[in-house]
């Protein structure tokens, strides 16, 4: 900020191919663009911009005359996903978030499988809370899936029940949702994430959604705005890009969800057990045990298989960049693919 003393922070509410809506108070939206790599001021990273160090939605930044981003904030958060495509490349969907809802209804849809996914692939997203929605719904089991979900409770994610319409029983959210917080909705199509933010919206998104009928098109884009602030406080972030997370390769198994698992695996009599049919598995010891569900191992070992592929395309898309502009140096895989890991 001492580099540029005549820019103000802002943060930005949405991203377009061409540059950036930022705000400086709630419901603003200024349009700016991002200085082309050699018109920066030295000392900007300069000219080594990879795409996850341009700014997202949620990132703050400095803009200049009003109009031209100059430099990018440190993010105390970010969500990535690795981008769809034949070279790997990480995206960065959100940044500065400090709630993560992951979003699953308690229909014939719940599935505590892929909420474990989520809660890994959020990882360094901010604390994750676990949403059931359709609390409300004939034969929905809150109990029984709190159960299912049990051993993510044990590690200290919060799981809670709600039925999205209502706003009485979506005030449970409040605590994860106060002023200066910044939330992100994740879950599959139709768990409830457009309800939820609805409800969580209240009498404004209805007035918004009034003025769209009625209004021209220009004020309709309003309704897309990727950040948007909440009655309760809080800023609440939607990007399409947060329907599709994929493992960038540096998730980790025990920050995201797995401790239990991991533990357990370091009793395992061989290092690199792979908890099948090694003697002296811990985990399957405490499948046996009835302590741990054979379905949560299973998932713990195909998400560790995904990850290990995202580590191994991230190094070959490395080694590959490191010989175009050096000469070759190998890149080291570690055997787990995780560097600094057993
Ligand atoms: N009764 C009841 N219905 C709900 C609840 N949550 C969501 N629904 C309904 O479930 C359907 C899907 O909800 P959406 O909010 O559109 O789901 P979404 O997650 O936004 O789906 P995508 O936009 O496809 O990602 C809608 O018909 C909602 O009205 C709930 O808690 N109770
Ligand atoms: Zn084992």
């Amino acid at each position: 900020m001492a580099a540029h003393p005549a820019a103000q922070p802002r943060r930005v509410v949405e991203q377009h191919r061409s540059g950036y809506l930022v705000a400086g108070a709630p419901g603003e939206a200024v349009a700016v663009e991002s200085l082309p790599d050699w018109l920066r001021r030295s000392g900007y990273r300069k000219g080594t911009i990879a795409p996850e160090d341009r700014a997202a939605v949620g990132d703050w930044v400095l803009v200049e005359d009003g109009k031209r981003i100059v430099a990018m904030l440190p993010r105390r958060s970010a969500i990535k996903r690795a981008a769809a495509g034949e070279h790997y490349k990480q995206q960065l969907i959100a940044a500065n978030i400090d709630t993560v809802l992951v979003v699953c209804g308690l229909d014939s849809d719940f599935n505590p499988r892929r909420i474990e996914r989520y809660l890994l692939l959020v990882q360094g997203g901010g604390t994750p809370v676990v949403v059931l929605t359709k609390a409300d719904h004939a034969g929905a089991d809150a109990g029984a899936a709190r159960t299912a979900l049990g051993e993510v409770a044990a590690l200290g994610v919060a799981v809670l029940a709600v039925n999205a319409r209502d706003p009485a029983s979506v005030a449970a959210l409040h605590p994860w949702l106060g002023t200066g917080t910044t939330a992100v909705l994740v879950g599959s199509s139709g768990a409830g994430k457009s309800t939820l933010t609805n409800t969580l919206l209240g009498i404004e998104r209805m007035r918004t959604a009034a003025v769209r009928d009625t209004d021209d098109r220009g004020r309709h884009t309003t309704t897309h705005r990727a950040l948007i602030p909440l009655p309760a406080g809080a800023c609440l972030i939607d990007t399409p890009g947060m329907r599709e997370l994929k493992p960038t390769g540096e998730e980790d198994l025990a920050e995201g969800g797995f401790a239990d698992i991991e533990a357990l695996a370091a009793d395992c009599r061989f290092r690199d057990c792979r908890h099948e049919q090694e003697p002296g598995c811990a985990v399957r010891a405490a499948i046996e045990a009835g302590t741990t569900s054979p379905q949560r191992v299973a998932n713990y070992l195909k998400l560790r298989e995904e990850r290990d592929a995202a580590t191994a395309r991230r190094a070959d898309r490395l080694a590959t960049r490191d010989s175009a502009t050096r000469s070759s140096r190998p890149v080291p895989r570690h055997p787990d693919g995780r560097p600094g890991r057993r």
